[in-house]
């Protein structure tokens, strides 16, 4: 918890820096990052709005299919400066369709900040710009991120027992 509490500060002190003067954009994306924002949105002491954006392809499964969109964000885009909260950047999928989405409606930015990166190298082959920690390539949950659709209220991350 120290270790995600520290992280939490270092990408809050990035973003206070980059975004203080850019009345950004910060979406939330749902479910997992709810955690992630819950703890670093009121560590960003400057002007902001807030939304959220639902898609997912994890579902209850521990292996990622095809990307479904629940909720698009009802704050309109167009030449904002968005930063996506995310809980974690794993193969890369999701990232890539959101900025998508956000450039596609216009903005002026698109950035992520990710609080946990899984440690691998089949990724899509792009980044989120802040990232807080890395953790191994097995499947996690706690602190937002689910095992099986349970387990996101754990206030640390564990790792699932490899067979
Ligand atoms: O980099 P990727 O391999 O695309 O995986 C990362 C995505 O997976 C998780 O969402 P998930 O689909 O599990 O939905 P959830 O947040 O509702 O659990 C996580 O919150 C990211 O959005
Ligand atoms: O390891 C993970 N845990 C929870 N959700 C995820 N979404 C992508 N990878 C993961």
């Amino acid at each position: 918890m120290d270790q995600i509490s520290a992280a939490l500060d270092s990408l809050a002190n990035q973003l206070q820096q980059d975004y203080a003067d850019k009345l950004p954009v910060m979406l939330c994306v749902m479910n997992g990052s709810v955690i992630t924002a819950g703890h670093l949105l009121p560590r960003l002491n400057f002007k902001l709005e807030q939304d959220y954006i639902h898609a997912t392809r994890y579902g209850d499964k521990t292996v990622g299919g095809d990307i479904r969109w629940q909720v698009k964000p009802v704050t309109q885009l167009q030449g904002r400066h968005v930063v996506l909260i995310e809980d974690i950047f794993d193969e890369g999928v999701t990232l890539a369709a959101l900025r998508e989405y956000c450039v596609g409606e216009g903005a002026a930015s698109v950035k992520c900040v990710c609080l946990f990166d899984k440690d691998h190298n089949n990724k899509v082959g792009i980044r989120p710009e802040y990232i807080g920690l890395t953790v191994p390539n097995r499947y996690v949950f706690g602190f937002g991120m689910d095992m099986a659709g349970f387990w996101r209220n754990l206030p640390a991350v564990y790792a699932l027992k490899e067979s």
